[in-house]
């Protein structure tokens, strides 16, 4: 069967005069809990410890891998665990989550198109995840999205990561772009303060990971539905129906 490509006309409101948007990974391209949660229980069950639901992993994941694995060890423990125990659990997990980033993981809809017609309309993206920096390419990589982004920042690559404004500032820094050209899209509350302390204007996804609040409580200037949405109209290919 012949796939046609889909024409967009013009770009979404909420991108006039912009030239750059920042994409958060984990939550808005990509669902990764189910990987996430079981390189989590791989890793409690290797240290002796009973392992958390997917659901319960789903709240923990936003602010990057240590705090992830520090979560899990309190919810195991019931207590903070000593600092020794925190850096065992770390290491378990970068290696179970290393061994297997992508099986359970998929794409949301809408985002290869989304992110094709946004790169073919000329505007620069760059990926701002607190995810490290390791997993970024191979997973890019994996679902054929690695081309698209002129700058991937990992939540190790920079002394500081979302909520605060730094990786994002670096971007625009790096990419020539001053922030008020910039857009933040993302899924958490992290995303939406990034951006908001950055200058840039803040686009929310409400599927993806925000510790079980609507992402509207963090007042991001638009909530979408899906990536989708950031087209216009498409234009029919004449024609095709
Ligand atoms: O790794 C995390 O905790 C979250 O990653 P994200 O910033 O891509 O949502
Ligand atoms: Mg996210």
């Amino acid at each position: 069967m012949q796939v046609h490509p889909i024409h967009y006309s013009e770009r979404h409101a909420a991108l006039q005069g912009k030239r750059l948007i920042a994409f958060d990974l984990d939550g808005t391209l990509i669902d990764s809990v189910p990987d996430l949660a079981a390189a989590v229980a791989s890793t409690l069950n290797e240290l002796g410890l009973s392992a958390p639901s997917e659901m319960e992993v789903r709240n923990w994941v936003g602010n990057g891998a240590p705090v992830l694995v520090e979560r899990a060890l309190t919810w195991a423990l019931k207590a903070a665990p000593e600092p020794a125990l925190l850096q065992r659990g770390y290491d378990v997990f970068m290696e179970h989550y290393g061994a297997a980033p992508n099986s359970l993981t998929t794409l949301y809809p809408g985002v290869t198109q989304a992110l094709q017609a946004l790169h073919q309309q000329g505007l620069t993206l760059v990926l701002i995840t607190n995810k490290p920096e390791r997993f970024i390419e191979p997973l890019l990589r994996h679902f054929g999205l690695l081309d698209y982004f002129t700058l991937c920042i990992g939540g190790d690559s920079l002394p500081e990561k979302k909520p605060h404004p730094l990786p994002l500032l670096h971007a625009a820094r790096h990419c020539q772009v001053p922030p008020e050209a910039c857009v933040m899209v993302g899924d958490s509350r992290h995303d939406i303060a990034a951006g908001k302390a950055a200058g840039f204007t803040t686009l929310a996804l409400p599927y993806g990971y925000n510790h079980g609040e609507p992402i509207e409580s963090s007042h991001p200037d638009l909530v979408l539905s899906s990536l989708t949405e950031l087209l216009a109209t498409p234009l029919k290919t004449p024609g095709i129906d």
